[in-house]
């Protein structure tokens, strides 16, 4: 992205730095790649909305924040029953406790879509209900469908419904670690979902979201369908690993600030 960027892009750029969950969900990852995260928070053009780290970089993220003065403004992701989205519910609640004790401000967890796909829709919404309480009022519940693995737009809307029943805060399409991760026509149906229910519940695209001009489609399409004004960090967010540094190359026209920070 280049200096070349229309005003529409560059408007998206800069909403979308502000609603990312900057992610990194590495095997490898260790202190160091988390504070060097925590380091990319501070921009020009304000904070992502959060960080998403492994339960136990918690703590390194708390630190790292704190170190920088963020940590009032920038929150504290963390995935459980990740990336699998197994269907042993007590487990996955532990998991959740676990990390709000550790001071998770935000908790991803993944929905059992395989259970899902095998008809069994009761162990998603008691999931879900139990991470819920885990979260104890102190901490957001995101639930992931990977709606990539889910495929079918009946299983996409239906994940989505036992989410939001179940007492999710958002609904997000996926780990970014299978084939399929975010895409237009999953989010169309997932906000469509929320839209349906009325109730106040969020959206989280993750998962293969890289540009500006990724960014802005999701964004015109949660307008079309939510409003305008609706996309604050309270109801929509990217989860991503690599988006920041396209943002910072298109906000300052630098290709080479397209280098500096991907590859999480
Ligand atoms: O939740 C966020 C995803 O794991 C990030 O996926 P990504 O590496 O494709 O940006």
């Amino acid at each position: 992205m280049t200096a070349t960027a229309s005003p529409h892009i560059v408007q998206a750029a800069r909403q979308a730095l502000t609603l990312m969950d900057l992610t990194s969900l590495n095997d490898n990852d260790t202190d160091s790649t988390i504070e060097a995260l925590c380091q990319q928070v501070k921009t020009p053009f304000g904070t992502p909305a959060a960080v998403c780290v492994y339960p136990q970089f918690i703590v390194t993220a708390q630190r790292a924040l704190t170190a920088h003065k963020l940590n009032e403004q920038v929150k504290i992701a963390t995935v459980t029953n990740f990336p699998n989205g197994d269907d042993d519910i007590m487990a996955a609640a532990r998991e959740t406790r676990d990390a709000v004790a550790s001071g998770a401000h935000e908790v991803d967890v993944v929905f059992p879509y395989r259970a899902l796909m095998a008809g069994d829709e009761e162990t998603g919404l008691e999931l879900v209900e139990m991470c819920k309480a885990a979260c104890a009022g102190q901490a957001l519940l995101k639930v992931i469908i990977e709606s990539g693995e889910l495929k079918e737009p009946a299983l996409i809307k239906r994940a989505s419904e036992l989410a939001i029943e179940g007492g999710a805060d958002f609904i997000k399409t996926s780990t970014g670690k299978v084939a399929v991760n975010a895409t237009l026509e999953a989010a169309e149906i997932m906000l469509k979902a929320i839209k349906a229910s009325g109730q106040d519940v969020g959206f989280k695209a993750a998962g293969g979201v890289k540009t500006a001009e990724d960014a802005a489609e999701y964004l015109a399409l949660a307008n079309d369908i939510m409003g305008s004004g609706w996309a604050t960090p309270a109801h929509f967010r990217f989860g991503a690993s690599s988006l920041l540094s396209n943002l910072l190359a298109t906000l300052t026209g630098n290709t080479n600030a397209a280098t500096t920070d991907g590859g999480y």
